[in-house]
Order: C-alpha cells, then sequence, then structure tokens
C-alpha cells in the first residue's frame, strides 16, 4: 500500500465522491433527502431577497403598496435565517449515523486481515487512525460539501443573472475573480491533507510519550529512573516539529487568502464606482442599486463559501481515502481457491523445513526447521532468548506464513485451512498474554464466548488454573472488575469497583481463559509459570500434566525442570533444530541441552543448600 498521498485521477474522485455519498445514503436516506431540499431552499432564497428588496424599494419610489413584498420579505428573510440551523442539526445527525455505519465496516474489515504482519507496519496504523477519526465525518462531511457546491452554484448563477440584467460586464469581472481562488484554495487543501498524514508519525510518537506519562504500569519506571522530564520533553520536541509544519503551512494560507481578499475587496469597490456613476448619470433607479449591492455582496460571500465548500470538500475526500483504503487492504495471508475442512487432529502437526524471516529486511528467524507434534504427546521447545520458539507459536496458529516450507495439519497444509476454524482447534497461553479491563468472569470466558454466561465452567476452568481461591474471595466475586479504568464515575470511590492481581495470578487467569470449553486439539503453553512463586509452579505443572495428559501440547520454557518430562525436548539453535529426545536420551548426549540443564539444576541446589 502507498504511503503517499497521490494525484489520482477524476475517475478515482468520482469514485470517492460517490462510495462516500453512497455511505451517507445508506446511514440516513431521509437526512440526506432532507438536506438536499434544503440545500436548494437555501440557495435561491438570497437570489429571491434580493429581487423582493429590488421591488419594494421601487414600489416605495412609485408609491405602490408594498405591504404583500415585505410580508414577503419578511418570510424569506425568516427562512433564511432558520434554514442554517436546520441544516446543522441533520447535518450532525448524518454524520452520527455514517459515523456507526462506517467505524463498524471499518473494524469489519480489520477483523478480517487473518495475519498479524499489518498491524506491524507503522503506515498501515496511520491509514488505520485517519481512517478511524475521519471515516465516519468525511461521508457527511462530503455530501454536505457537494450539496454545498451545488446551492453555491444555484445562488450565484442567480445572481450573477441578476447582476447580468443590470451589467453584464460586471457580472464578467465578479466571475473572473473567482477562477483564482477556487485553485489556490484546492491547492491549499491539498497541502492540508498531505500534512496530516506527514505528521502522523510524530503524533504517533506525541502520544506514545504521552501515554508513557500517564499510564499506570510505566509510572514505576518513570518515577524510578526519573523519566519523566526526559519524557515530556520528547513529546513536546515532537509538537514542536510538527507545529513548525503546520505555521508554514498558515503562514502560506494567510497570505494566499490576503491576497484574494484583496482582489474581492478590489472587484467590489471598482463595482460600487461604476454603479454610483451610472446612478448619478440617470441611467440607473434607487432600486438598481440597491440590486446591484445585494448581488455583488451575495456572489463574493457565494464564492468565498462556494470555495470553501469545494477545498472542504477536497480535503475530505483524500481523508476519506484513508478508509477506502483500510476497506479494501489485501489481506496479508493469501487464500487459496479452496478451502479444507480442518478436522480433528488424528495423527499430527509438522513443520517440514520451515524458513521464516519477519520481512525481507530482518535477519532469518528460523532456517529450515523440521519439527513433529505427534496427536497425544507433549513436545517442549528449549533454546535461548531470541531463538524462534514463540515465532513457531505464532506460525503453527498461522499469524504468518513460512517464506519457505510448510507447517501441516495431519498431512495438510495450514494454507490450504480455514485460519478461523484452524485457531477454533487451538487453546494458548501466549508469553505475553492479554490482561484484560474486564471483570474475572469475562477475563476468563473470552476463551470461549459461547460459554461467556456459564459461570459453572468459567468456575471450573479457573479451579484448573488454581485461581478460583483467589477470584472468589474478591469484592465482587467473579463480577469484580479487574480494573480501575472504567469505573464508573458513580461508583469511582468504591474500592470494591475494581482491583488490581499480581503478575502471577493474571498468569493463571490467562491459563484458565485457554483452558475453558472444548478440549482443544492443541494446547500451546509459552512459558506458562514464569511468573509464578516456586510452591504455584509446582501445583500448575503438577496441575498442566494432569491436564494435558493425553492431550497434543506444546510447552515452552526457561525453566528446564518444568519440561523435562515432556514425550520429547527440542532444542533451537541459530533458528534450526540442534537437538530432539527425551531428557534422559538427551543427558546421555551430553550437548547444549545437558549443559544448561546442568546448569540450573547446580544453581537450583546450591540455593537450596543456602536457604537450608
Ligand atoms: N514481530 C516481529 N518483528 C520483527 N522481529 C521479531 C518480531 N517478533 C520477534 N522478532 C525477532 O525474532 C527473534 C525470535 O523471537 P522469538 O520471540 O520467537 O524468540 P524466543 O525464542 O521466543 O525468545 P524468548 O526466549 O526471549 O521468549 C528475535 O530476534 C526477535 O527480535
Amino acid at each position: 500500500m502507498s504511503t503517499r498521498i497521490s494525484v489520482r485521477g477524476s475517475s478515482s474522485w468520482l469514485k470517492g465522491v460517490l462510495s462516500a455519498t453512497g455511505l451517507a445514503w445508506k446511514a440516513g436516506p431521509d437526512s440526506v433527502t432532507l438536506l438536499t431540499l434544503l440545500t436548494v431552499m437555501a440557495a435561491v432564497l438570497p437570489v429571491g431577497m434580493a429581487w423582493l428588496t429590488k421591488m419594494t424599494i421601487d414600489s416605495i419610489v412609485v408609491g405602490d403598496d408594498v405591504i404583500p413584498l415585505a410580508v414577503a420579505l419578511a418570510v424569506a428573510g425568516l427562512l433564511y435565517g432558520l434554514v442554517p440551523n436546520a441544516n446543522r442539526f441533520l447535518r450532525a445527525e448524518l454524520e452520527r449515523a455514517t459515523g456507526v455505519l462506517a467505524q463498524g465496516r471499518l473494524y469489519t474489515a480489520v477483523n478480517a486481515l487473518p495475519g498479524l504482519a499489518r498491524f506491524e507496519d507503522p503506515a498501515f496504523l496511520d491509514r488505520l487512525r485517519l481512517a478511524s477519526q475521519f471515516g465516519g465525518r468525511t461521508p457527511a462531511q462530503l455530501l454536505d460539501g457537494t450539496l454545498g457546491l451545488f446551492g453555491g452554484v444555484l445562488t450565484i448563477s442567480g445572481l450573477l443573472g441578476s447582476l447580468f440584467t443590470l451589467y453584464p460586464l460586471l457580472a464578467g469581472v465578479a466571475l473572473t475573480g473567482t477562477v483564482p481562488m477556487l485553485i489556490a484554495e484546492i491547492a491549499l487543501a491539498r497541502r492540508r491533507a498531505a500534512l496530516m498524514w506527514g505528521l502522523e508519525p510524530a503524533q504517533r510518537r506525541e502520544f506514545f510519550y504521552g501515554q508513557l506519562l500517564s499510564d499506570a504500569e510505566a509510572a514505576k519506571e518513570v518515577r524510578l529512573f526519573g523519566l519523566g522530564a526526559f519524557l515530556r520533553d520528547r513529546m513536546l520536541s515532537e509538537r514542536r516539529q510538527a507545529d513548525v509544519q503546520r505555521r508554514r503551512l498558515d503562514r502560506r494560507e494567510l497570505l494566499v487568502q490576503s491576497v484574494l481578499a484583496a482582489l474581492a475587496a478590489a472587484i467590489s469597490g471598482a463595482g460600487v464606482v461604476f454603479v454610483v456613476a451610472a446612478t448619478t448619470a440617470g441611467g440607473l433607479g434607487v432600486g438598481d442599486v440597491s440590486m446591484f449591492l445585494l448581488a455583488m455582496t451575495g456572489v463574493q460571500s457565494g464564492v468565498a463559501g462556494l470555495v470553501a465548500q469545494a477545498a472542504g470538500a477536497h480535503q475530505q475526500l483524500l481523508l476519506f481515502r484513508h478508509f477506502q483504503d483500510v476497506e479494501t487492504v489485501e489481506p496479508d495471508l493469501a487464500a487459496p481457491e479452496r478451502l479444507t475442512v480442518t478436522l480433528p487432529l488424528q495423527t499430527a502437526i509438522e513443520l517440514r523445513d520451515v524458513w521464516f524471516r519477519y520481512s525481507p529486511e530482518h535477519p532469518w528467524i528460523l532456517r529450515g526447521v523440521n519439527l513433529v507434534i505427534p496427536r497425544g504427546k507433549a513436545v517442549a521447545l528449549i533454546g535461548r532468548n531470541g531463538s524462534g520458539k514463540s515465532t513457531i507459536v505464532k506460525l503453527l496458529c498461522r499469524f504468518y506464513d513460512p517464506e519457505r516450507g510448510s507447517v501441516f495439519w495431519d498431512g495438510t497444509d495450514i494454507r490450504m485451512l480455514d485460519p478461523a476454524e484452524l485457531r477454533k482447534r487451538i487453546g494458548a497461553v501466549f508469553q505475553d498474554f492479554m490482561a484484560y479491563h474486564l471483570s474475572a468472569a469475562e477475563n476468563i470466558g473470552l476463551g470461549d464466548l459461547s460459554l461467556m454466561a456459564d459461570q459453572e465452567r468459567i468456575e471450573e476452568a479457573a479451579r484448573r488454573a488454581g485461581v478460583h481461591d483467589e477470584l472468589s474471595a474478591l469484592p465482587r466475586g467473579y463480577d469484580t472488575l479487574l480494573t480501575r479504568i472504567f469505573a464508573d464515575n458513580a461508583d469511582k470511590d468504591d474500592p470494591t469497583t475494581g482491583v488490581f492481581l499480581s503478575g502471577g495470578q493474571w498468569q493463571r487467569v490467562a491459563l484458565a481463559r485457554a483452558m475453558l470449553g472444548e478440549d482443544h486439539d492443541l494446547l500451546i503453553l509459552d512459558e506458562p509459570s514464569s511468573g509464578l512463586d516456586a510452591e504455584a509452579e509446582h501445583e500448575i505443572h503438577v496441575m498442566l500434566k494432569e491436564h494435558r495428559r493425553g492431550r497434543t501440547s506444546l510447552l515452552i520454557s526457561h525453566r528446564l525442570g518444568a519440561v523435562r518430562d515432556a514425550d520429547s525436548l527440542v532444542v533451537l539453535d541459530g533458528g534450526q533444530v540442534v537437538e530432539q529426545g527425551t531428557h534422559d536420551e538427551l543427558m546421555r548426549k551430553g550437548g547444549v541441552y545437558t549443559r544448561l540443564f546442568t546448569l540450573q539444576a547446580s544453581r537450583y541446589q546450591g540455593e537450596q543448600m543456602e536457604v537450608g
């Protein structure tokens, strides 16, 4: 996807307008119809009022009955005053309706992305932020702008026509003055939209520093290392650098618009001199003078409005393109022509000569990995930090595809399977599992949405993960919020409305989430006990061993004692499998595993002796 705001052809311009107005129509057809009617009304009223004024003055001069004209003028004036308010209300209504529709469509498109790659692409994230910010607003504004343009053209044509009947030359001059205005404002709108896009990375960084300064998790390190002023200065520096660019554009706008205003004043000044001279020479009546003055100011404010509408619509369109781009973004994982049904695991999951790197710019993480996870067996992955253990987990869940080689599910390449179906068969506790700002029950229920309301099953999962007693003892039991972020204003001072769990307790909640519901064909536990104390770790491992019995599982842990009883231990190094076998086989071999295990065991014994 291009990260640049490009100049696109008129067909794509039209496509954008049609897509945006189509969205607005779908969201609120009644509002769109009423807005159109009101726009036409607002457009013809100034022309009608100019003529009514002229006719009223002419009638006064010749002594005719002016009451009906004056009443008509008053009614027109009243409508002229009311229409903008009704317009504003309708536009807000339409914005709300399109906002909901667009946001729904946007996040449906985001949810449809099967892999993780897009979420690691900063350009995509910038586009998504702009799309989310403006996608809902732009259709209504674009429609309003387009209708406004149409109305403006209607008003200006009416007024120019009226001017033309008086002084054809002046109508021509007034019309010529609009061209540079239009060109200049469109160019400014283009720059404004490009600037917003260009400033996204700086705004993202500014937001990041701001978040750190107010984030509860970051607060510890920010205070311990005294990072507050450093982060604040970085945040302000990002803002200042962005402001330099904003100021540059504001200056350009100031200059261009001042020149345009001077041009408009010169044109209307010249017109006034002409008309006054013509009236003194006896060529025009008093009503004609009023007509001219109203028409001239009407044309000028109409043109200014028209130009602003055109520029605004253009800018909205450029921003709306981010929404279109996200909505039509290519999936990050290739889909096969025909999907194969994902059946329960019968024999094994296998990685065959898998080569993987996160992008062509990144180094190879896996270099020809071969690995078999037989059904009903527990396989443990062991290796140094960064050796690619969690990467293998991500490939098994098909968050990415290998660059070479394949992952097979009972002999079928998982590229042939529906990722959602495949993932339903896998239960996992990731190393960086989520702590949701929701209640304890919901935090577990998310593991299987169909069981969200099944308190019994949720408690059973918590019991298996060894966290039931803690959750039951919370102020509101399982309904206690595990956060204080969403405490309502009304009960924000009530300490029972939200609590904080410890790292180990969160880990058990994540474990309960993974174990809720259907028995998964594959259970992945990426460091499931790293945050637990020794006693808790022992308990969890006894429980997990029981739970895993006869089930297929992939275990990752740096604590080798915790995985020594796995059916097969696989040691990764340099992106390759360097050793594989049972604990006893690997210990006999005297290789990497023996070294690591002996090191850990001797340390542990040392600690025991010290404690003893
Ligand atoms: N999303 C990503 N984009 C780019 N590189 C990544 C990404 N995720 C991981 N890596 C890199 O891939 C390598 C392997 O990471 P991985 O998390 O698989 O290692 P690991 O063996 O699980 O490590 P640890 O024991 O520390 O958990 C690391 O060098 C890491 O920097």
